[in-house]
C-alpha cells in the first residue's frame, strides 16, 4: 500500500469560543490523503465543533483552517431523505450524469439492486450505507465522519467499522472520525487524538497492521496498551506504570 499522501487538512493556532469559554485554544492538527485520524474526548470537548470548523460551517475565532477542495461530512444519523429513492439521495444536488458513479457507490457498500427502493424500507445498518455511498461519490479528500457507528447495534457497528476501513484503503481521503469509542478509534485510525480542554492531550499513532478485523483488545497486548494509555487521557482509567 502507498504511503501517506500530500496534507489534505491543515490546522493552525485554532480557536472557537462560544460566550466567553474557549471550546478550542489554539490547536495545532495536520492529516494527510490517505491518513485515518480519530478524535476521542469527553462530551462537550468540542469534537463536533472542530469537524463543523473543518466543514466550513463555523468561522474560526483565531487561527486557520486550510483544506483540499472537497470535503464531506458523514453523520450519526443517515440524514436521508424520506421522499427520495436511494440513488437519488446518493446523487442529490449531482447532474444527471452522476446515476452511474452512484449506482457503483451503491455497490461498493453492498447494496446494488437497492438503487429503486425508499429510505423507509431500509434497515438502520443500510440507511448508514446509502450516507456513506452518497460521501463516496463526491470523491472526497477530506472525509469528516461524526460518530457514524454511533446508533448501529454491535454486529452491524463492526461490519460497517470494517467497511468503512475498505473503502478508506481504496479511496484514501484523509480522515476525522468522532467517536466515543477507544476500541473503534484504535481498530480505525492510524492516529488518535485525545482532546480535552481545548487542545490535545494526545496524538498518537497506532501502528497495528492491517487489516484490523480480527483485533481482540483481550488477546493483543498492543491493543491493550494503546486502550490503556487512550483510557488514562479520558481521565476513566487509574494511570499504572
Ligand atoms: N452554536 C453553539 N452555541 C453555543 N455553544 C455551542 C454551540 N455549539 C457548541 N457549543 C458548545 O461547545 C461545546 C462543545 O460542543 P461540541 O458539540 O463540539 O462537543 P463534542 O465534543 O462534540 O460533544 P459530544 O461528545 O457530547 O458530542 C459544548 O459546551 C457546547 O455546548
Amino acid at each position: 500500500m502507498s504511503g501517506p499522501g500530500e496534507v489534505a487538512v491543515r490546522v493552525r493556532g485554532l480557536t472557537k469560543r462560544f460566550g466567553a469559554a474557549a471550546v478550542l485554544d489554539g490547536i495545532d492538527l495536520d492529516v494527510r490523503r490517505g491518513e485515518f485520524v480519530a478524535l476521542l474526548g469527553p462530551s462537550g470537548t468540542g469534537k463536533t465543533t472542530l469537524l463543523r470548523l473543518l466543514a466550513g460551517l463555523e468561522r474560526p475565532d483565531a487561527g486557520t483552517v486550510l483544506t483540499a477542495p472537497r470535503v464531506t461530512t458523514v453523520y450519526q444519523e443517515p440524514r436521508l431523505v424520506v421522499a427520495k429513492r436511494v440513488l437519488a439521495n446518493v446523487t442529490l444536488g449531482l447532474p444527471r450524469s452522476a446515476r452511474e458513479r452512484g449506482r457503483r457507490a451503491l455497490a461498493e457498500v453492498g447494496l446494488a439492486g437497492r438503487e429503486r427502493d425508499w429510505p423507509a424500507t431500509l434497515s438502520g445498518g443500510e440507511a448508514q450505507r446509502v450516507a456513506l455511498a452518497r460521501a463516496l461519490v463526491r470523491d472526497p479528500d477530506v472525509l469528516l465522519l461524526d460518530e457514524p457507528f454511533a446508533a448501529l447495534d454491535a454486529l452491524t457497528r463492526l461490519q460497517a467499522q470494517d467497511l468503512v476501513a475498505e473503502l478508506c484503503a481504496r479511496h484514501r481521503p484523509a480522515v476525522v472520525l468522532v467517536t466515543h469509542d477507544v476500541d473503534e478509534a484504535v481498530r480505525l485510525a492510524d492516529r488518535v487524538a485525545v482532546l480535552r480542554d481545548g487542545a490535545f492531550a494526545v496524538d498518537r499513532a497506532i501502528d497495528l497492521p492491517r487489516p484490523r478485523g480480527a483485533l481482540s483488545g483481550a488477546a493483543d497486548p498492543a491493543v491493550r496498551e494503546h486502550r490503556r494509555e487512550l483510557l488514562t487521557h479520558l481521565g476513566v482509567a487509574p494511570s499504572s506504570p
